[in-house]
Order: structure tokens, then sequence, then C-alpha cells
């Protein structure tokens, strides 16, 4: 076992002829909460989506738990511990909150009474889910959908959880919703890497900040030291 859950060497990566990532580096210690911040355009995204194996690494390399995966499609790397719950809503609105859950769980395979136990688990975790449970997931609120996203995500049993942009279109209180939920997440020992334009209000809740700009890691700190950044505080937290 290592304590870095994830580490990324020198990472290069983009969409077709395009490089937008151009030499990422950066490790994460297991069990943190890391929170990237930046410009519109940065590469956070893709730097999340290049981790889960979505945008392939074509220079550097990333490794996870010690193993190196930089080869793996993004199934294999769900196999083995890294889920991505992406931008927008991503689930199956015409579904129900339960057949959504199940449907998070299908890459496991698990038996119909393991599938039942797995649920009974989440609606533990997630009470307000278990209050939704025959809810069509379009009906749900926003909050509660990203919830919903997240747990879906976590019933392929994650080590490290990917996040982009889990407030958008939140209200504040929401948004507080989902970031006590990720605390709670990290808290059993969960990693969390999260991409969020709510800079502020992530890095007051999370353990470490990134900044990233063009496509490279400019600042990789704890992250009161990077909400006491000056240049950062003036760039990207509008303080
Ligand atoms: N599928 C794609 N095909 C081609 N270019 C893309 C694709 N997705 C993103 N890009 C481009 O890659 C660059 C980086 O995008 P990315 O989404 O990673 O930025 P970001 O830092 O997350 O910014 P934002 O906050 O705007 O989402 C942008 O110029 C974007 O237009």
């Amino acid at each position: 076992m290592t304590d870095t859950v994830l580490r990324i060497d020198q990472a290069v990566g983009g969409y077709g002829d395009l490089t937008i990532l151009h030499g990422v580096d950066m490790a994460v210690p297991a069990g943190s909460w890391i929170t990237i911040i930046g410009a519109n355009g940065a590469g956070k995204s893709t730097l999340l989506k290049l981790v889960a194996g979505i945008v392939r690494c074509r220079g550097g390399a990333v490794h996870f738990e010690g193993r190196d995966v930089t080869a793996l499609d993004s199934l294999a790397r769900l196999r083995l511990g890294i889920g991505l719950v992406p931008q927008g809503r991503c689930n199956f609105p015409l579904l129900s909150v339960a057949e959504n859950l199940k449907l998070g769980a299908y890459t496991r395979r698990l038996r119909p009474a393991d599938l039942e136990a797995e649920l009974q688990q989440v609606t533990a975790r997630f009470p307000r889910l278990k209050e939704r449970w025959h809810t069509m997931a379009g009906n749900l609120s926003g909050g509660e959908q990203q919830i919903m996203e997240m747990a879906m995500v976590l019933l392929a049993r994650p080590r490290l959880l990917l996040l982009d942009e889990p407030s958008l279109g939140l209200s504040p209180q929401a948004m507080g919703m989902v970031f006590d939920t990720i605390r709670e997440l990290t808290a059993s020992g969960l990693s969390v890497l999260m991409v969020e334009q709510n800079a502020r209000q992530a890095l007051e809740c999370c353990d470490y900040g990134v900044v990233m700009e063009l496509g490279r890691n400019k600042l990789f700190d704890r992250a009161s030291a990077v909400l006491a950044h000056p240049e950062i505080r003036r760039l990207f937290l509008g303080l």
C-alpha cells in the first residue's frame, strides 16, 4: 500500500492534434480532497478525463496506487478503483433513483442478493436518496441529482473519485450539502480530485488546492495557503 493514491508524471494529452496538457505533475495523498482551479480552458476537465482514461495520455505517465495505468482504458481504470462523475447531469432522467443506482453497480456484476445489500448501504449513507427511491431522476433537485450521481459511481467501489464541477448550477445551500457529502466520503478513506468554479467555497472545505494555467499545474499547496496567496486571490478568488 502506498500513501500516494495517484501520481501524474509529466502528463501530455489533448484532443486529436490539439495538445491541451503540456506536462502535468501531481501527487495525490491517499484520503485527501484536492480542488483544481484555474481559468476557463486551462485544461482542468481534460486532466480529470486523462486520469479516468477517457483522454489518452500521449506522454508521461499515470500511476494509481503504485500501478502504472497509463495504457489502460476507462473501464479497466474504473474496475481498478478510479471513478469519474463528469460535468453536467449524467443520469438517466426517465429512470427512477433505484434504477439509476443499479446501473452504477453494473460493472461489478453482483449477484442480486449482493446488489440489494450494496443498495441498502448506499441508502444508509444517503437517506435522502431512500426518500426519493421511486422518483424519476429528472425530477430530483440539482443537489439531489449530484448526490445520486456520486452514489452511482460509488457503487462501482472507487478509491479515487474524480468530480467535475459538482456544484454547477446549484444553490449555495445545495452546494453546501454536496461539499458536506464529499467531506464525509474522504473521512471514510476515499480520495477526491475535483474541478470547481466556486473556487473560494471549495478551498474553504478541501485539503489541497491546485492551480492550473495553460495546461500546466502552476501551484500545488495546502488549501489554506492557496486561499491566502495574494496573486491567486486576485486572479481566481475575486478577493
Ligand atoms: N472534446 C473536445 N474536443 C476538442 N477540444 C476540446 C474538447 N474538450 C475540450 N476541448 C478544448 O480543450 C481546452 C481545455 O478544455 P477543458 O474543458 O479541459 O478546460 P477547463 O479548464 O476545464 O475549462 P472550463 O472551466 O471552461 O471547463 C479548451 O480549449 C476546450 O475548448
